[in-house]
């Protein structure tokens, strides 16, 4: 595959300050892109997310599954969860987004939205687990969803379309300094599935 056969436009840094969020575009042609939609349907062990809200244990209609070089442990929305190994389909497009980045990852959470009704809150993904300041890259296929991000002092506003076999790139302090969200809606009535690789530290004893 000739990923540099069609190079999209690449914006450098979405954010005004306080981050460097680059966003790829299209890095995976669609009929690329519409494939792995398909194989990453069928081939990954989709389950419910848990959240504890307001004290409720909650099952999201969202799927998640969690995936990574060894059987890490991650703490997600205070919830701990052990990787599965990679399959082939995934180390595929692991390799592809290392290569367009020059970022590595050792792990990587999927998320399926079934449609617009679902979505994520906003949230940062600083959690302790993560390495510091280290990349989280999020590819999407299927139905092109918006993503905001919200400054938490200034509250200023970023937004962006998240297109079909797109990467998204988070880095630096973007976590430390800003929120994102996909925010639900009422027009998409097709199905989207993200890849968010991530570097996750392990114990020193390791
Ligand atoms: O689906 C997305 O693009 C965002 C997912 C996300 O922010 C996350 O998994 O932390
Ligand atoms: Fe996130």
């Amino acid at each position: 595959m000739n990923l540099f056969e069609n190079t999209p436009e690449i914006i450098e840094n979405i954010l005004p300050y306080d981050g460097i969020t680059t966003y790829y575009g299209k890095i995976f042609p669609k009929e690329i892109a519409d494939l792995y939609f398909q194989k990453l349907l069928s081939e990954i062990e989709w389950k419910s997310d848990e959240a504890v809200i307001f004290g409720k244990l909650i099952e999201t209609k969202r799927k998640v599954a969690w995936y990574g070089d060894e059987s890490f442990s991650y703490t997600y929305s205070g919830r701990t969860k052990t990787a599965l190994s990679w399959t082939d389909t995934l180390l595929e497009i692991k390799t592809a987004i290392e290569q367009t980045s020059g970022e590595t990852f050792n792990s990587c959470l999927l998320n399926l939205y079934h449609n617009g009704s679902e979505g994520m809150a906003y949230h940062s993904d600083g959690e302790k687990d993560l390495k510091d300041n280290a990349a989280i890259s999020s590819v999407s296929f299927g139905a092109d969803r918006k993503f905001h991000f919200k400054h938490k002092t200034t509250k200023e506003l970023v937004s962006l379309v998240l297109e079909n076999g797109s990467l998204l790139m988070m880095k630096g302090c973007t976590q430390k300094f800003w929120l994102h969200r996909l925010p639900t809606t009422t027009r998409i009535i097709k199905p989207r599935i993200s890849l968010t690789f991530r570097t996750i530290q392990k114990p020193n004893n390791l």
